[in-house]
């Protein structure tokens, strides 16, 4: 395996109360997490500074989303200067469904990942493509162009981990399988390798979301250019702990 830290995030979307939220990070806390392995919790905005209370330090806590300037007037946004204000150190950017409910084009998003970077924040920029692209035969058009509109605006990559997330693997229970999350993986290894560096291409971690479970996660973490998760529904769930130690 080359020498990428595995990472794993939860994405608990639009989910959780104060009650269920304690539930999981005692799960979390209490569990014997590989050490080896990267941990990031995607938390509600309104609950990450609970969350982040509540979680061990070696537990990185994720906004959903952050706009692409630090303050102004823009009701309802939240800006990474925030984020890390309350002790968030990472943000999940472009997830597909910012992209198709909240109609985020690849510019605004790539305009999100420049300043969230700026502000010191890592984050996971997230790619995909749906089940009409890829039985169209587009997928690496799809994740190609995502990618060109980040690249357009990352310079400094340390801070990025690139999450390919199958729209139709979303929230289906269709995971991709090892070999089809590989292939794509793959993929973008060599586009970094083309359209970035070298260096890029054999450091960023590129995880898989799209119907992680406690079940799959083993088989999909023995891929060679898998380096972690994004994990949903199951991330809100103790199986959680079962997929961030895939690897162990
Ligand atoms: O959207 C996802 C994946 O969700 P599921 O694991 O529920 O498919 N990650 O950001």
């Amino acid at each position: 395996m080359a020498n990428r830290r595995f990472c794993v995030g939860g994405n608990w979307k639009m989910n959780g109360d104060q009650k269920s939220i304690a539930e999981i990070c005692k799960v979390l806390s209490d569990a014997a997490l590989d050490a080896n392995t990267e941990v990031v919790i995607g938390c509600p905005a309104i609950y990450l500074m609970y969350a982040r209370n509540l979680l061990p330090c070696n537990i990185g806590v994720a906004g959903q989303n952050a706009y692409k300037v630090a303050k102004g007037a823009f009701t309802g946004e939240i800006s990474p200067a925030m984020l890390k204000d309350i002790g968030a150190e990472w943000v999940i950017l472009g997830h597909s469904e910012r992209r198709a409910i909240f109609k985020e084009t690849d510019e605004l998003i790539a305009e999100k990942a420049e300043h969230a970077l700026a502000e010191g924040l890592k984050i996971i920029a997230c790619i995909g493509e749906t089940l009409e692209e890829r039985e169209a035969g587009k997928t690496n058009d799809v994740v190609a162009r995502q990618m060109c509109a980040y690249a357009k605006k990352i310079r400094d990559w340390t801070n990025v981990v690139v999450a390919y997330e199958p729209v139709w693997a979303i929230g289906t229970g269709k995971t991709a399988t090892p070999e089809q999350a590989q292939e794509v993986h793959a993929y973008l290894r060599k586009w970094l390798e083309e359209n970035v560096s070298k260096e890029v291409s054999a450091s960023l971690r590129i995880q898989y979301g799209g119907s992680v479970t406690g079940a799959n996660a083993k088989e999909l973490a023995k891929k060679p250019d898998i380096d972690g998760f994004l994990v949903g529904g199951a991330s809100l769930k103790p199986e959680f702990v079962d997929i961030i130690n895939a690897r162990k």
